[in-house]
């Protein structure tokens, strides 16, 4: 039977120990729904005697996400637990998560108890927790540091006590892989009761090594592993959530587990996760980063196009993202630019590719990623001029925050002069509305761009739009000094390659007349 792994999320409570995060019960009730919609196994939302906000914040969580079990933290004192007990009550599934730190360290220094009075601690608290719930959760502060001999004793009496689950963090992120194995290989050979619980680890990445730590314990038979999205949390952070998940998932030969996780939701967890707390993640972050399914360098793009595989071992879809993304570059090759210029619905002879691509190589050289817009200039300019099948002869909008925002214009379109007008969600959508109907083309604005081109009061606003028509994309551009006029001029533009295009014409081919 394949063994299932379980997925303790605690984004919400040690993700929230990262330093310059603090989430009000609002945001924190956002991540919980979102995470439950990733099927995460265990939320913990809080540690509901640290304040006012943070009861409120599990207490919300257990009463209206469902699906999940619900944790709340609670230190090993009857004050935290009941607290704790309190704000889970009304939960589908609550679990109490009760710790307390077992090496010399924390004992001595931090706790100054001896050995016997955390044990003793230990057991009280699981028992009192127990008297509220049925699922409770021990955990062993920094058992990594700790005594093997101690650990055994007290995961032994927490267990016999109730606990149902027994956590092995690894609370200042020391251990190693094969360190970690065999911690847990021998406690689950030394205290026989650990076989009728779950198994959790804990991983703190201080050393870079909370996914490979909690992965080595898994092969080792932990059933739990707790993470956090985009791996935020106390110093260095927590094993990260898409991480293991990915991990277990893509090797599953080799780990030969299953998970709840519908990893289709992990892109939109981690994007929601950073926006509520202000964390941006790395472009280079694994799974979610901006360039994880990004290829920058001419033999990856040539691979890529050729079979994904070449260089993805795992597709963009299955963390819930469109596509991959080609980058182009100075690194690039020809194979990734012809293929370019094919998706912007250029179809050049060979002369003309490689003037275009010449001239594109020089470019790349002075910047540094070559966007669709520049690509366009640089067809345009060497190999192609599109001739004008519409003019925008005039347009007026009217609109204000008590308006329905609407535009007249006015189009040459192939000799004849047509008048439109429209209303829309604000002048620009209104005009671009106008122009569609007045040029009789259905498309789809795919991106809206605008920036300054020059500096002062009277800048020069560039627009960008990209537009999408039965399948290809067309770009258009448009200056001026009032930006609704260079939102139309840019939107005339895409239009008229549209038009230019399903007149049969190879849209990069030279027309002399222009
Ligand atoms: C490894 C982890 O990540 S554990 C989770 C860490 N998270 C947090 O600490 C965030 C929330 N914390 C807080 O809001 C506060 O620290 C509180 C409310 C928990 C406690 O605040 P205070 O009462 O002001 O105590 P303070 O934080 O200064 O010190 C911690 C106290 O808890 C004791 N303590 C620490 N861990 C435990 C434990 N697991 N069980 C029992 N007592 C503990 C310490 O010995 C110390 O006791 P003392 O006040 O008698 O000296
Ligand atoms: C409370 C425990 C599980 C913890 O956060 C840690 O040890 O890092």
């Amino acid at each position: 039977m394949v063994m299932k792994v379980e997925i303790f999320d605690t984004t919400l409570r040690d993700g929230e120990q990262t330093p310059g995060v603090a989430l009000n019960v609002y945001e924190k009730l956002e991540i919980a729904r979102q995470l439950a919609k990733l099927k995460v196994d265990v939320i913990e939302a809080g540690f509901p005697i640290a304040s006012n906000g943070d009861f409120n914040a599990v207490k919300t969580i257990a009463e209206n996400v469902k699906g999940p079990v619900i944790a709340g933290l609670a230190r090993a004192n009857f004050k935290d637990i009941d607290k704790a007990a309190e704000a889970l009550k009304n939960a589908e599934s609550p679990r109490i998560h009760t710790f307390i730190a077992s090496s010399p360290i924390h004992m001595q220094y931090k706790l100054k108890m001896s050995p016997e009075q955390v044990l003793e601690a230990a057991v009280e608290a699981v028992k009192r927790a127990k008297s509220y719930f049925e699922d409770v959760e021990f955990s062993a502060e920094d058992a990594t540091r700790s005594d093997v001999e101690f650990l055994c004793k007290l995961f032994s009496q927490t267990i016999r006590a109730g606990a149902t689950v027994i956590n092995i963090p690894d609370t200042v992120g020391y251990t190693t892989p094969e360190e970690f194995a065999n911690l847990i290989r021998t406690l689950r050979e030394r205290v026989p009761e650990m076989d009728r619980v779950k198994i959790s680890v804990h991983c703190h990445n201080d050393l870079g090594m909370a996914v490979a730590n909690s992965l080595a314990a898994v092969v080792n038979g932990a059933t739990q592993v707790e993470c956090t999205i985009n791996g935020l949390g106390e110093r260095a952070g927590n094993a990260a959530l898409e991480e293991l998940v990915m991990a277990l998932v893509t090797r599953k030969d080799i780990y030969k587990v299953d998970l709840n996780i519908d990893t289709k939701q992990i892109y939109r967890t981690s994007k929601v996760v950073s926006t509520l707390t202000g964390i941006y993640v790395q472009p280079n972050k694994a799974i979610v980063g901006a360039n994880a399914f990004a290829h920058a360098s001419g033999i990856h793009q040539h691979g890529v196009l050729s079979e994904k595989s070449t260089y993805e071992i795992m597709t963009p879809e299955s963390i819930g993202l469109t596509s991959n993304r080609i980058v182009l570059g100075k690194l690039s090759g020809r194979h990734a630019f012809v293929q370019r210029l094919k998706e912007l619905g250029y179809e050049l002879s060979e002369d003309e590719i490689n003037r275009a691509f010449e001239r594109f190589k020089d470019l790349a050289d002075k910047k540094k990623e070559i966007t669709d817009s520049d690509i366009e200039a640089i067809v345009e300019e060497q190999v192609t001029k599109i001739p004008q099948l519409i003019e925008l002869e005039y347009f007026q909008t009217s609109s204000g925050n008590q308006a329905i925002a609407t535009s007249t214009v006015r189009v040459k379109i192939q000799g004849n002069t047509v008048e439109e007008a429209a209303t829309g969600n604000g002048p620009v959508d209104a005009t671009y509305k106008a122009l569609e109907r007045a040029c009789n083309i259905n498309c789809r604005l795919v991106d809206y761009s605008i920036k300054s081109v020059s500096a002062g009061k009277d800048a020069i606003g560039e627009v960008v739009v990209r537009i999408e028509k039965d399948g290809r994309i067309f770009t258009g551009r448009g200056l001026s000094t009032d930006i609704i006029e260079a939102s139309a001029r840019a939107y005339t533009d895409a239009l008229n390659k549209t038009l230019y295009n399903s007149n049969g014409n190879k849209p990069a081919e030279t027309n002399e007349e222009e």
